[in-house]
């Protein structure tokens, strides 16, 4: 088990957001979560990431308690549940390498690149984040959790800012991801991206002022197969939950089973010289 939720409370005041929430995340399993704006996705992703304090209730992550000095968790969990939190004085390419190699990764170069293509990024990767579009942010804030080992990824509406096409490549990165093994909870809006990712989907939803905390809906998908308004409508599906059989442990990207944009640069293209040139003029 990557992930236990135990019994998980979260209030603001006279407002219950989760009560008595669990929730058990395996390898090579993809949690949506949905539901209305105010919900509660937000809350129990910052909760998960160690960003809010829950009221009451536990959190392990591959059987460690959440405390805020288990290392072992944050070695383990990549999250992106926003993109405002970059060193305003540090590039797109530095900010990766620096991440990779705090996480333990000895030459981190050719995996930084290989994302920076892969988001599109290379023509930007000497630029600060403060230059960056808003979409462009949310790249580099993705690419962020692609540098590094991790058996746990939380993301908080990683769709939000991307374009059509960015859209499509996270669904696919995502899937492959999951496919690979890693445990994943994300919340979205964006149906394309649920039905591509998710084995299983939580539909939240929280109480309003002076109402009862509505149950929360758990359906199992065997395949992530649901069109858009199955989703949004929240139609129940047919599997047992843990259907979903993980094909391989990872704590690293492994190699593609489909060729990538980035895969089969031959020899270096002009877009990777001149992030080999922004490393250098560094
Ligand atoms: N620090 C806080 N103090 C008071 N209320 C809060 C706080 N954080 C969140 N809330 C409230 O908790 C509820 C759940 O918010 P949350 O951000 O988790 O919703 P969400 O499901 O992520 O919504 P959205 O789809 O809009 O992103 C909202 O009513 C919000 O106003």
């Amino acid at each position: 088990m990557v992930l236990k939720v135990s019994g998980l409370r979260r209030a603001f005041g006279p407002v219950t957001i989760l009560d008595k929430f669990n929730l058990e995340v395996r390898e090579g399993e993809a949690v949506a979560l949905t539901g209305r704006n105010g919900a509660g996705k937000s809350t129990l992703l910052r909760c998960l990431v160690g960003a809010d304090k829950p009221d009451d209730g536990t959190i392990e992550v591959n059987g460690t308690k959440l405390t805020e000095s288990a290392v072992e968790i944050r070695r383990d969990m990549a999250t992106v549940i926003d993109d405002l939190d970059f060193f305003p004085d540090l590039s797109v390419v530095e900010h990766l390498d620096l991440l990779a190699r705090a996480h333990g990764l000895s030459d981190p170069e050719p995996v930084v690149d290989e994302i920076l293509h892969e988001v599109q990024l290379i023509p930007q990767s000497g630029q600060l984040p403060g230059t960056l579009s808003s979409g462009q942010r949310r790249r580099l804030a993705l690419a962020t959790a692609f540098v590094r080992p991790r058996k746990l990824l939380i993301l908080d509406e990683p769709e939000q800012r991307l374009d059509t096409e960015g859209i499509a490549w996270l669904s696919g990165r995502l899937k492959e991801e999951r496919e690979n093994g890693l445990a994943i909870v994300f919340a979205s809006h964006e149906p394309s991206l649920v039905n591509t990712v998710a084995t299983r989907i939580l539909h939240l939803g929280a109480a309003r002022a002076g109402e009862p905390l509505a149950p929360t809906r758990d359906e199992s998908l065997a395949e992530p197969s649901l069109t858009p308004e199955d989703v949004v409508a929240g139609t129940p599906t047919t599997a047992e939950p843990g259907g979903q059989q993980p094909a391989q442990k990872t704590t690293q990207k492994q190699p593609a089973k489909k060729p990538r944009p980035s895969q089969g640069r031959k020899p270096k293209t002009p877009n990777q010289r001149s992030t080999a040139n922004q490393r250098r003029n560094r």
